[in-house]
């Protein structure tokens, strides 16, 4: 499949941005063992500023707090990366054919898994507030005990190679429904 893939770079603090080091990892494509591009070696410099945007990210969003906005409210944003998966489903797949080697009808099922989690975690997102504080039974009368789901603040995301943006996807929405911030690091042989 000839796909010349664009340089890449990281997306940190809500733009893209050359890795500190200026170093870079070369794409080669399993099939043709041709190297089809390159993706941005990030190193603990580039983590550092990562992890302080993501802890900002936590606590403070144009004004909102995201980690105390509604389950609902991020729900929305689930369901819009999930459409938008399936919008780009054609382009998705091939790019990871590309990445992983792959065949292209199961590159293809995984973006529909894909999307599937974010519809999934974006409808637990809907109902989570609805269960918060429900009552938890103790054989002891004299106090009230209930439970509270709070999010944990910024998590740390390591994902494999065999399914990118699928083990993505299972570890990224949950973490966002959860109102967690999460700095993702994709295999450094498949992360296009
Ligand atoms: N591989 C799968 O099919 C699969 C399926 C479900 C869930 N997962 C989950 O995905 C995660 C990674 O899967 P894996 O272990 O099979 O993949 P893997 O063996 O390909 O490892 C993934 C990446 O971990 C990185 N890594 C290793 N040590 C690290 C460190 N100290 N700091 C930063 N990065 C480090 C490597 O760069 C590698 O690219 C695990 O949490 C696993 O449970 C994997
Ligand atoms: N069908 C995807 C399975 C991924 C890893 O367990």
């Amino acid at each position: 499949m000839a796909i010349q893939i664009t340089s890449r770079q990281l997306f940190i603090d809500g733009e893209w941005r050359e890795p500190v080091l200026k170093k870079w990892i070369p794409v080669i494509n399993p099939a043709t063992e041709e190297i089809v591009g390159d993706i941005p070696a990030a190193t603990a410099e580039d983590v550092e500023i990562a992890v302080d945007a993501a802890r900002r990210a936590f606590s403070w969003n144009e004004g909102k707090y995201w980690a105390s906005t509604s389950g609902p409210f991020r729900a929305k944003f689930l369901h819009a990366i999930s459409s938008m998966i399936l919008e780009r489903k054609s382009e998705l797949a091939k790019l990871e054919v590309v990445d992983t080697g792959k065949p292209l009808d199961e590159a293809a099922s995984d973006m529909d898994g894909v999307a599937s989690c974010f519809k999934y975690y974006a409808e637990l997102a809907e109902a989570l507030d609805a269960k918060q504080k429900a009552p938890v039974s103790i054989p002891v009368q004299s106090f009230k005990t209930y439970d509270l789901k709070e999010p944990i603040g910024v998590v740390a995301l390591i994902t494999p190679w065999n399914y990118p943006l699928l083990m993505a996807a299972w570890k990224i929405a949950p973490a966002l429904a959860a109102g967690c911030t999460a700095i993702l690091k994709p295999s450094e042989l498949a992360s296009v």
